[in-house]
């Protein structure tokens, strides 16, 4: 089994602690410690801050900048030069506190500081199992740079790619900066941060069963670290009927003797409850649930990680968000563009296991979940386990499903879903699918939660929205003419592309007279935020190396939407039903809307509300 020797034997974690607070310095460059530092509970905020929080990655010159963590630990109301807290030993216990901070606090604030600065003498190993795939070239390695641009890798790190195609070191690193499509490629000094990260990217060929490979990439992974505490993070970004293979040879040839052992597992998780409970059983042949970082990267995007934010943070959210104002919740999936190239994988699972089992469900129980205890991972994975058990068996008759055919536009063929070559002929995998679902909780009985996902059709997007109840007797009810649903508020929250959360209101058309118009209120990213927004792979890869579990995915999560949604696959496939064909390009098959219509609902993306 890997190793895991921070973990308390009573599962606790040893360098883990309180809620995070609003202050959140998680990533002081060179420590990969700031994880504890940004859990512990705030006992002021900073005051040279202007905003709730501090940078996550950076360079300790944030904490630095603010004093306010090193104000803790002296236990005065000045700020110690970070220095005099590096050289710091054993912690003074302050009994005097200027700023009425509890003295716990302190002794806690002061062990945050004293792991941070032990853990900026830890190494870590990232190793890319299955490097020479996609993923890896389109997601890990670009997000693993751009960590390392923003200065939010550890000091010490070095990042092994395994496969078993032949490569030189050199070749990886040719494959990784040519392969640079992440947001940093136009940045200053790119290229210069390129060629310091390429120095610690090396590659190791094998194969994925072997021992004695692993047992090599061991050896090349110990010559790296030198004899500091190492940690090692394997990312499995391979298809997942290897997975057991490499956590076997991993545990027993590459695992860290003197630090943690942590595995990223990419979707899919199973194909059904039986197989996602046989694969979960195999990874615990080898490691603890706390080693496993199940990846859904829907939970690593800057808008939904914002959800529990605009609805825990503000008052105007909150006390709306129930069955008593809310009329229906919509989580809505687009792409642009059909399988193309990956529809051997695709034809296996379809739209439903690719997109709403996992990406739309996901968001759908952080969204319905009741008020954490505290932001702890625990604690938030709790809640949403709760509604994803809440859950009301999805019926045949509140599912659509559509298949994607060719079509002309502008002279130009698309193909349909059946014509990839790598699709099998009469093929009935859906690449489209619309659900009504329902939590059977006090909070949202009889809500609709409608779910839409699709390839090939009219656009790219991602969005949650949230239509509200009508005004009761509302004065101005003879303004809105005979269609009161398009008077009701509505909140959007666009995941992507193009971010941003309006708030759609009633409002005065100015002038003498009484018309009324539809506004909205529009917090718009780009215009409110210059700086790009990381990619969710980012987030999660920080997160993994920090051992913050709560954006991925618990086993009790995975078994509870796999036993919503496995009935209902079944079915579908015994019955062999077929999908709706709708042409590529297009708003997908009429069948959603009759779904949305039985439970009273118009889909927000249409234009039916939209003004
Ligand atoms: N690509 C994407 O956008 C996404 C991928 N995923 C998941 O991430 C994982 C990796 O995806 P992706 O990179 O696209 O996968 P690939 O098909 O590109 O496979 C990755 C690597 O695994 C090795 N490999 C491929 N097929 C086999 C096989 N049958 N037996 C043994 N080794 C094999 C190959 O390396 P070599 O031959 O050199 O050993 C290949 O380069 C998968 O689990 C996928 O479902 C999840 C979300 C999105
Ligand atoms: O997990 C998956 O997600 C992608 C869409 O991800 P996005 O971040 O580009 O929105 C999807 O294309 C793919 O089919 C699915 O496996």
């Amino acid at each position: 089994v890997f190793s895991e020797p921070s973990t308390h034997s009573d599962g606790h974690r040893a360098t883990e602690g309180g809620p995070m607070a609003l202050s959140c310095m998680r990533c002081p460059a060179g420590t990969g410690g700031g994880a504890a530092a940004a859990r512990r509970p705030a006992a002021t905020p900073p005051s040279s801050s202007v905003a709730f929080s501090l940078a996550r990655c950076g360079g300790r010159s944030a904490a630095a900048a603010s004093g306010w963590r090193i104000d803790a630990v002296a236990g005065k109301g000045v700020k110690a030069p970070m220095d005099a807290v590096e050289n710091a030993v054993t912690p003074a216990a302050p009994s005097t506190v200027a700023n009425g901070t509890s003295s716990a606090i302190i002794v806690e604030e002061f062990e945050d500081l004293a792991s941070l600065v032990r853990d900026d003498e830890a190494s870590v190993s990232i190793t890319v199992v299955g490097a020479s795939g996609d993923l890896a070239k389109k997601k890990i390695f670009p997000a693993l740079f751009a960590l390392y641009y923003e200065g939010c890798l550890p000091k010490h790190f070095s990042i092994f790619g395994y496969a078993r195609s032949k490569m030189t070191d050199a070749e990886l690193r040719d494959m990784v900066s040519k392969t640079l499509t992440c947001r940093i490629d136009k940045r200053e000094n790119c290229s210069e941060k390129m060629e310091e990260f390429l120095k610690r990217c090396f590659y190791h060929s094998g194969q994925y069963d072997s021992e004695e490979d692993f047992k090599e990439l061991g050896k090349k992974i110990k010559q790296h670290e030198g004899p500091r505490v190492s940690n090692h993070l394997f990312y499995l970004s391979i298809p997942p009927n290897i997975f057991l293979d490499v956590v076997k040879c991993a545990s027993k040839s590459a695992s860290s003797v003197s630090g943690w052992t942590r595995v990223i597992v990419e979707k899919p998780f199973g194909r059904d409850s039986e197989s996602s409970a046989a694969l979960t059983k195999g990874l615990k042949q080898y490691l603890t649930e706390d080693q496993i970082f199940r990846i859904d990267h829907y939970l690593g995007k800057e808008l939904v990680e914002n959800l529990s934010v605009l609805r825990f943070s503000n008052l105007v959210f909150e006390p709306l968000w129930s069955r008593q104002y809310i009329r229906n919740v919509q989580l809505i999936f687009s792409e642009d563009f059909g399988t193309e190239g990956r529809g051997g994988y695709f034809d296996s699972y379809g739209i439903i296991r690719d997109i709403m089992q996992n990406h739309l469900l996901q968001i759908l129980a952080l969204f319905a979940m009741e008020t954490p205890i505290s932001l702890e991972a625990e604690d938030i994975r709790n809640e949403k386990v709760k509604v994803l058990r809440s859950m009301k068996p999805l019926r045949l008759e509140d599912v659509v499903i559509g298949q994607y055919k060719s079509h002309t536009k502008g002279g130009i063929t698309y193909p349909g879903y059946t014509e990839d070559k790598t699709v099998p002929k009469g093929s009935l995998t859906p690449t489209f699918a619309a659900a009504a679902l329902f939590i059977n909780n006090a909070r949202w009985d009889g809500v609709p939660f409608l779910m839409k996902a699709g390839k090939a059709l009219h656009t790219k997007q991602a969005e949650i929205r949230v239509q509200f109840r009508h005004v009761p007797g509302n004065l101005y009810k003879g303004s809105f003419g005979t269609d009161l649903d398009r008077a009701t508020n509505e909140l959007v929250i666009r995941v992507q592309p193009d971010e941003g959360i309006y708030l759609k209101i009633n409002n005065k058309i100015p002038g003498l007279g009484m018309r009324l118009d539809r506004s909205n209120l529009n917090l718009h990213y780009a215009a409110r935020y210059p700086k790009e927004i990381p990619d969710a792979y980012e987030r999660l890869l920080l997160d993994a190396i920090e051992g913050e579990r709560r954006l991925f995915i618990r086993s009790d999560e995975l078994d509870a939407a796999w036993e919503l949604f496995t009935p209902l696959l079944k079915e579908l496939e015994q019955k062999r039903m077929a999908p709706e064909l709708y042409p590529y390009g297009s708003r997908g098959p009429v069948g959603a809307h009759y779904l949305a219509a039985k439970y009273n609902v118009r889909w927000g993306d249409l234009g039916g509300s939209e003004h």
